[in-house]
């Protein structure tokens, strides 16, 4: 057996580079892995020939572009992440070329950055993207921050100027609760104070950037930490059952007792193993491993592995930090997986307990986090969540939101158990048993939800009466959620107010996303008059949502009126009715509309089911009507 192998993946100290768009970002990147001798032959002719091509002087930029071609052509793996060296220490730089993207990279653990380089033009000062990137450190927790106030050149590297804007940077950076550690007057792309002390400015007795990385403090290590070993995967050869993943804390012995996860079940640490070496006595924080436990209990992917005395914390009411992701609100009701290491469990956001406000970073009561928001929030899980509360630069609670087709949608660090308020509504949703590729495969189809608007007498329950019947033969598990239907049962206490129109809508956009949610194809036909209620429609159904306009002019509708209600209307029998004395605001941008004044029904109904099933039908099973 060998000794313990201690961790690489301590090694590399990360950091984030960010800036507002033309302050020098990519100059000061390229102009860095030069001075710091990190470049690949070739890379600096590369450079060299693209900037004489365009008339210029050396453009450290165009080698930024060139990783990024090289990670397009799939060259290399990743240009946003760039490894280099300072000495005998490593680093990697975390490039963030947008917003959305520094806060996927940081989200995602792509970037576990400990320091960040926040790049400023000392012509331009700090501007709004600067403001937002300085917010998001503080948010994220990185706190050791160097300044680097580039393109001092333009301020003819005057003293006075240059601490004018220092002054300035700094006053911004502290009402956001961050202290800048250095702050360095640089140019970026002549490489004064970069990776040598610049001549221009004698008076400058700080750090250059080099010297200002170097000082950043190292990670502290890991392995000293209590141990968590997130189950990956469990193979069996032979007739020994083997149990892998990497550790993503602490130490782990050969005869130590360890709990796993869930099942609670203590097992013996029998061996430890790792690829084509021989086994070893014991392994720490950032190795991966196998381990063979006495007895052969069978852990599932995503259980912990710990010792008995240092459990992690457990709760299926979980507080969370988010960073939201999507150009949507969140709302409180809406489900997604949260992935924290290997585990995945089903929650769901069950409060807002404060939004962010992002013009001064003050919290606020909100019921909703808007798109691309913060907040703290609670999530609930019907199974208990084990995790460590998050701590900045680490993994620990790094929790990720995606939705039903495995997108990121938001990063959720878990800060701790949520307590349950006095009164408050306790509930516990829980998931699906059945997956939904699964549905689709038995089904041969999405599940859909075509929401059919317009006017009374528009068409809409005669469409989708009929559309059910055709897709209904053609093998699709099709229902019709209609409003007098659903008015006579679900919403029978609910009148035509506006209130009690958006109610009515409201409920019927649930049913239609349970339906939806097991796999069925949904037409509901509600008049669902407002735009906005519309779009209430589609928050709660998210995924799947399509607007059918079955538009028939006002005068054909009355015509026609096949209930009698128009005329009941208009003698005054019926007050507010759609039309005549309120309002119905016809779709902008619908999915699909179904002119119904002026064709057959027959050609109407075909229309319909043509777009459904183009819309439904996954990969080869597409049988679209014309
Ligand atoms: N005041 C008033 N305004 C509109 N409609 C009225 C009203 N009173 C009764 N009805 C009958 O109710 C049906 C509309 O119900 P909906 O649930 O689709 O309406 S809404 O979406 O809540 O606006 C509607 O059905 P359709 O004609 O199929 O649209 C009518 O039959
Ligand atoms: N192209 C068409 N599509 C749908 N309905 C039509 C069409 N042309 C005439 N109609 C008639 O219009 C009436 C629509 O009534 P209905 O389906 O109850 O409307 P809604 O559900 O929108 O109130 C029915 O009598 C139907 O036969």
């Amino acid at each position: 057996m060998s000794d313990t192998i201690s961790s690489s993946q301590d090694a590399a100290t990360p950091i984030v580079i960010v800036g507002h768009v033309d302050h020098g970002k990519s100059t000061l990147i390229g102009r860095l892995l030069h001075d710091t001798d990190n470049l690949q032959d070739g890379k600096v002719a590369q450079i060299i020939e693209s900037s004489k091509k365009r008339g210029l002087k050396i453009e450290w930029s165009f080698l930024l572009d060139s990783l990024q071609i090289e990670r397009d052509q799939g060259v290399t793996v990743d240009s946003t992440r760039i490894p280099f060296k300072l000495g005998s220490r490593e680093y990697v730089i975390v490039d963030a070329p947008g917003h959305r993207q520094f806060l996927r990279n940081m989200i995602t653990g792509a970037a576990d950055a400990e320091a960040a380089v926040l790049v400023v033009d000392a012509v331009e000062g700090a501007r709004e993207q600067t403001r937002r990137h300085a917010m998001l450190l503080h948010l994220i927790g990185i706190r050791h921050v160097i300044v680097l106030l580039n393109k001092v050149d333009l301020l003819d590297f005057d003293q006075a100027k240059i601490e004018a804007v220092e002054v300035s940077v700094n006053e911004l950076l502290g009402k956001l609760g961050l202290e800048a550690a250095y702050f360095v007057p640089a140019s970026a792309r002549d490489g004064d104070n970069i990776a040598s002390r610049s001549d221009r400015m004698a008076w400058y007795k700080g750090p250059t950037l080099t010297e200002a990385l170097a000082r950043v403090p190292t990670p502290a290590s890991r392995s000293e930490l209590a141990l968590r070993f997130p189950v990956q995967d469990v193979y069996r050869f032979g007739d020994k059952r083997y149990v892998a993943g990497r550790i993503e804390r602490g130490r782990v012995r050969v005869g130590d007792t360890v709990v796993i996860g869930t099942q609670k079940t203590p097992a013996r640490i029998a061996s430890i193993e790792s690829w084509h070496t021989a086994p070893h006595v014991s392994a720490s924080a950032g190795q991966s491993i196998a381990v063979t436990l006495e007895p052969d209990v069978i852990p599932d992917r995503g259980d912990l592995l710990h010792h008995v005395d240092t459990p992690p914390t457990q709760a299926s009411r979980v507080r969370a930090r988010l960073f939201w992701l999507r150009q949507e609100p969140l709302r409180v009701g809406e489900s997604f997986r949260l992935r924290l290491a290997t585990a995945e469990h089903a929650v769901t956001v069950t409060s807002i307990e404060s939004v962010v406000n992002l013009d001064d970073l003050t919290m606020y009561p909100g019921t909703e986090v808007p798109p691309e928001g913060f907040a703290e929030i609670t999530l609930a899980a019907a199974e208990n969540i084990q995790f460590d509360a998050f701590a900045p630069g680490t993994p620990d609670g790094r929790g990720v939101l995606v939705d039903l087709q495995q997108r990121i949608v938001g990063g959720a660090p878990l800060i701790g158990p949520a307590e349950i308020a006095v009164g408050e509504k306790a509930i516990h949703p829980s998931a699906s048993a059945v997956s939904t590729q699964d549905r689709q495969r038995v089904k041969g189809h999405k599940g859909s939800v075509f929401w059919l608007t317009g006017l009374s007498g528009a068409g809409k329950s005669t469409l989708a009466r009929a559309a059910e019947n055709a897709l209904f033969a053609a093998g699709v598990d099709v229902s019709v959620l209609d409003g007098d239907t659903l008015r006579a049962g679900l919403c029978k206490d609910l009148g035509f107010a506006e209130a009690d129109r958006t109610e009515n809508v409201r409920r019927a956009a649930e049913v239609a996303r349970i339906l939806r949610d097991a796999g069925q194809v949904v037409l509901v036909a509600l008049i669902s008059p407002l735009r906005s209620d519309r779009e209430l429609a589609r928050q709660i159904i998210g995924e799947g949502f399509e607007e059918v306009f079955v538009d028939a002019d006002l005068g054909t509708c009355e015509q026609r009126d096949p209930k009698g209600l128009y005329a009941a209307a208009r003698a005054g029998k019926i007050s507010g009715f759609t039309g005549i004395d309120a309002p119905y605001e016809a779709p902008q941008a619908p999915a699909l509309r179904v002119a119904t004044d002026n064709g057959s029904v027959e050609k109407a109904v075909s229309q319909l089911v043509s777009f459904v099933e183009g819309s439904v039908r996954t990969g080869g099973n597409a049988r679209v009507r014309s």
